[in-house]
């Protein structure tokens, strides 16, 4: 179900994007700061939505410009000509710390038990940790399983929408409460989804 199929869907409107910014010379790594900024204030509104309904509709508009300026920096980088290894690195560092700032701000807002959302935020970087795990044993970047960073955004962004238009909640949790528990539960199934592909790739 990777939403990575979506791929060449996604590189029709990337694609355009990135020429703008390619002919304005914004560099690749503005675009991941960028997209970092718009996690951290994604984070404080979700923080806040509880209070104030408007905030998590904000929150989820935040989630698509860090999902879109995640996908344009490599993208700027190679029509650019001006991939590095240290934008690389920064790319992911920064995927990293935007995957705290989402999903902790849900829990912390109290959407659902503080301890499904360790469960998932433990679930969400040990799934990016086996990506490039993969990689540091030489089997090149592995980005399978069922609930990659793609999927999560989405599945996050939809639930800001759903919460936003019905916020009571269902069967005991709001929908951005469900968002987090199917991110708890599906990120440990492609955790061991790539400790498998890793393990028999090793044979
Ligand atoms: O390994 P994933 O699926 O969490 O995705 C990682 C990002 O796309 C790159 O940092």
């Amino acid at each position: 179900m990777t939403f990575n199929t979506l791929r060449p869907f996604v590189s029709k409107v990337i694609e355009p994007l990135a020429e703008f910014f390619v002919r304005y010379e914004v560099s690749p790594n503005t675009v991941s700061i960028a997209s970092l900024i718009c996690a951290f204030f994604a984070g404080l509104s979700f923080y806040y939505s509880p209070g104030s309904r408007e905030f998590v509709l904000l929150a989820g508009f935040l989630v698509i410009f860090n999902s879109i300026f995640d996908a344009l920096d490599g993208v700027i980088a190679r029509k650019a000509n001006r991939a590095t290894p240290r934008g690389d690195f920064l790319d992911h560092v920064i995927d990293r710390y935007s995957d705290v700032f989402i999903i902790c701000s849900i829990f912390f807002a109290d959407y659902v038990p503080w301890q499904v959302g360790v469960a998932a935020i433990v679930g969400v970087q040990l799934t990016s940790y086996l990506g490039t795990q993969a990689q540091a044993l030489n089997l090149g970047r592995y980005y399978g399983g069922i609930m990659g960073r793609a999927d999560r955004l989405v599945v996050v962004i939809l639930a800001a929408f759903g919460n936003f238009a019905f916020s009571s909640p269902i069967a005991g949790f709001p929908i951005l409460g469900w968002a987090v528990i199917l991110i708890a539960v599906t990120s440990h199934i492609t955790a061991i989804q790539r400790i498998l592909y890793i393990w028999k790739k090793l044979d």
